[in-house]
């Protein structure tokens, strides 16, 4: 499964270029948009799956045209929208049954079979009889991707999936999120948050006002934020300058005081030594450097 994008745009009735001229191929494996809120992520979301039509522009998936070939498309789509909720009173097997009946799973044994069989592959087995709209939040979401991966689809997408999830869910989810972009499919994981990206991504853009501010694989990304990230060691009066100047990603008490992570060209005087860059420390340099000189106009 490839997916080809060409110069798409996307503009609300008010003017505003929500998608603009988008470029961009996706391939096989997972493949992480990244960007701040507003970049038009969601609204890139939509248009992939169908919810929304491009004010121009071309999208295919292996060939198939997305303003042509809707019905097509839609059967290899699985989706899980940012804001996915549940009908109220559903037990959890319930549910998935009922997205599996809407998928076009008719015979019973096999839909009960297959729905078992995801709830299993999600960690809800033992939750099957729980009501859906009473799991936590981290379960919440892995019913989301079951019902998405029901139809067994070729591109599955999703919406900032981790957002309000604790530490230990956050990483199952990615886990699950990985483990399933080992089939012949392709995952696309929206996201304002980096740590989804870095862990899980083969590839990944980077999204701003609406237009493509990087592509390529995250380590492209971070070898691009080389020489810009210190270690800078401060007393507690240098801290509060450096936290005025510079982009601070972390600090950590010290006997003598601080030892601050920043990003930057370079640390005018101040005592400290490079340090390698991660994928967090390459999208605060993009978002310092580029990415604030652009303008949606
Ligand atoms: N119906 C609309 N009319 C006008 N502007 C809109 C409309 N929907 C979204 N926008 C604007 O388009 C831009 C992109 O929105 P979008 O929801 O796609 O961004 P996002 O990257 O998904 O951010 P978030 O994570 O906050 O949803 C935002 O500036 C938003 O205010």
């Amino acid at each position: 499964m490839h997916i080809k994008i060409e110069n798409l745009n996307k503009v609300y009735p008010n003017g505003y270029y929500a998608v603009k001229n988008l470029n961009l191929e996706i391939p096989n494996g997972m493949f992480g948009l990244l960007g701040p809120n507003g970049a038009g992520k969601s609204t890139l979301m939509r248009i992939l799956v169908t919810l929304m039509k491009p004010s121009s522009g071309k999208v295919t998936f292996d060939g198939y045209d997305l303003s042509k070939n809707r019905r097509e498309i839609r059967s290899m789509l699985g989706y899980l929208p940012q804001d996915f909720s549940f009908f109220s009173k559903l037990k959890t097997y319930e549910f998935l049954d009922y997205t599996a009946r809407l998928a076009g799973m008719k015979n019973g044994s096999v839909r009960r079979n297959a729905v078992d069989q995801m709830l299993e592959e999600v960690g809800l087995f033992e939750a099957r009889d729980r009501n859906a709209n009473k799991l936590s939040g981290g379960m919440k979401r892995r019913l989301g991707i079951a019902q998405a991966l029901i139809n067994d689809p070729k591109i599955i997408i999703v919406d900032e999936p981790t957002t309000g999830l604790d530490p230990e869910e956050r990483i199952r989810f990615r886990n699950l999120l990985s483990n399933i972009s080992t089939r012949d499919v392709v995952i696309i994981l929206s996201t304002h948050i980096v740590g989804d990206i870095s862990s899980t991504c083969d590839n990944m853009a980077l999204l701003n006002r609406g237009q493509l501010a990087f592509s390529g694989s995250p380590e492209q990304l971070v070898k691009q934020a080389e020489g810009n990230v210190w270690l800078i060691k401060a007393t507690e009066t240098e801290y509060m300058e450096i936290n005025e100047k510079y982009p601070v990603i972390s600090t950590i008490p010290v006997a003598s005081g601080w030892e601050v992570q920043v990003v930057s060209e370079d640390i005018n005087g101040y005592e400290g030594e490079q340090i390698a860059p991660n994928l967090e420390h390459a999208y605060v340099h993009f978002m310092e450097n580029k990415l604030n000189q652009w303008s949606n106009a």
